[in-house]
């Protein structure tokens, strides 16, 4: 069993001001999660789901709180500096797969290690780009365009772009929203079997049947987080 610790969350809050009203979407959250964990968030609409894979994904920021990735301490860093951290340590995987229609397969992937801290190029790039196809079973459509492929390959192929930079984490929001539950299926299958080959995962969901598919369920209550077991007690 390995217990590193990829993310650690300690007393996380989240205040929204809009016209005068606060609300308050996260109210002291703590959260680990371990290399090779599989993690899986559920709650009622507005309970912060969002909220919190935004700020896990480095995309906002907490009213309050600590938040460390991989050691890192991420509080406190500029845009800049957080946007490095994000392409280094973080895979995303959107509902929507938010896929770039312009470019084929091939670049889609390529984009985001052009942009790494340590970018590849020629064989090298061709290589990694391939392995990250092969995992999700798409190499044949490297030459497509993503508007030319079925919801359920663009969204394999926008979890084999999430992989690419080697993550230390993958996040992953509603990855079904978008899909027939068979192609549904096919993808949390696959997300499942990503994760036996070690990749440490944090899934935000609304349906139970993959939430169980998860290693660890955990649920957000206005804002409170709540593992299975105490609610369970709690019922
Ligand atoms: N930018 C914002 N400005 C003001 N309030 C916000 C903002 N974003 C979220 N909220 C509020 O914070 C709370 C949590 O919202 P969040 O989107 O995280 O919920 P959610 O659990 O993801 O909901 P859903 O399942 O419906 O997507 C809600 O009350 C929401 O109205």
């Amino acid at each position: 069993m390995n217990n590193k610790c990829v993310i650690e969350l300690n007393d996380i809050t989240k205040h929204f001001l809009l016209s005068g009203m606060e609300t308050q979407a996260l109210r002291g959250v703590n959260l680990n999660i371990n290399e090779g964990e599989y993690v899986s968030i559920s709650g009622p609409s507005g309970c912060g789901k969002s909220t919190l894979l935004n700020i896990l994904g480095l995309l906002d920021t907490p009213t309050s709180g600590r938040y460390q990735i991989a050691g890192n301490d991420v509080s406190q860093l500029s845009v800049n500096q957080r946007a490095t951290l994000r392409n280094k340590h973080i895979g995303f995987v959107f509902q929507s797969f938010n896929l770039i229609d312009e470019l084929s397969v091939f670049d889609n992937l390529a984009l985001p290690v052009k942009y790494s801290e340590q970018p590849l190029a020629g064989a090298q790039l061709k290589e990694r780009v391939m392995h990250c196809l092969e995992l999700v079973q798409m190499t044949h459509r490297v030459d497509h365009q993503p508007n030319q492929l079925s919801g359920g390959q663009q969204q394999r192929i926008a979890i084999a772009r999430a992989l690419v930079n080697r993550p230390d984490i993958l996040l992953i929001d509603e990855p079904t929203g978008n899909l027939d539950s068979k192609n549904g299926d096919a993808v949390m299958q696959m997300l499942h079997d990503l994760n036996a080959q070690g990749t440490t995962m944090c899934m935000v969901t609304h349906d139970p049947r993959y939430a169980d598919m998860a290693g660890r369920k955990l649920f957000l209550l206005d804002g409170v987080m709540v593992d299975e077991v105490k609610l369970e007690m709690a019922g």
